[in-house]
C-alpha cells in the first residue's frame, strides 16, 4: 500500500475528489494548509488577488491506496490539479505499512 499526499490549489479540490472517486479511491483526508514551493519571493495569483509568496493557502489531500492503483491515482491527481501555472503543487508517495479499519478490525488492503 502507498500513502499518496498531494498539495494542490484549493479551487482544484472538487475536481481532484471527483477524479479520485472515478478510479475507485475509497477515502481521502483533506486538510487546509499553507506552504511555499520554489517561487518563494515571487508573486502568485490566488482568488484574483496577487500575493507575494510567503505562505500560500493550499489543500493537502491524503489517500491510502492499494499498490495496484497507485499509478492511476497519481495520473488522476496530476490531470485534475494542473493549471500549468506556478504553484500547481506536488504529489508525495510513500510506503504505507499498515491500515486498520477500526469498526471491523480488518487490516491491510481490505481495510482501505
Ligand atoms: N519540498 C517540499 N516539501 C514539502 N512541501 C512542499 C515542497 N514543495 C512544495 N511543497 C508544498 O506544495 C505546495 C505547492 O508547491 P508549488 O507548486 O509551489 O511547488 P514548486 O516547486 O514551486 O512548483 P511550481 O514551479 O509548479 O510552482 C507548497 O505551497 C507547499 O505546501
Amino acid at each position: 500500500m502507498k500513502m499518496v499526499t498531494a498539495v494542490v490549489k484549493p479551487f482544484k479540490l472538487d475536481e481532484v475528489r471527483e477524479a479520485l472517486s472515478a478510479i475507485g479511491v475509497q477515502g481521502v483526508t483533506v486538510t487546509e494548509v499553507k506552504g511555499f514551493g520554489r517561487q518563494k519571493g515571487h508573486t502568485e495569483l490566488y482568488r484574483g488577488a496577487e500575493y507575494v509568496v510567503d505562505f500560500l493557502p493550499k489543500v493537502k489531500i491524503e489517500a491510502a491506496v492499494d499498490d495496484a492503483i497507485v499509478d492511476r491515482v497519481i495520473e488522476a491527481i496530476e490531470a485534475s490539479a494542473r493549471t500549468g501555472k506556478i504553484g500547481d503543487g506536488k504529489i508525495f508517495v510513500s510506503d504505507l505499512e499498515q491500515v486498520i479499519r477500526i469498526r471491523t478490525g480488518e487490516t491491510g488492503k481490505d481495510a482501505l
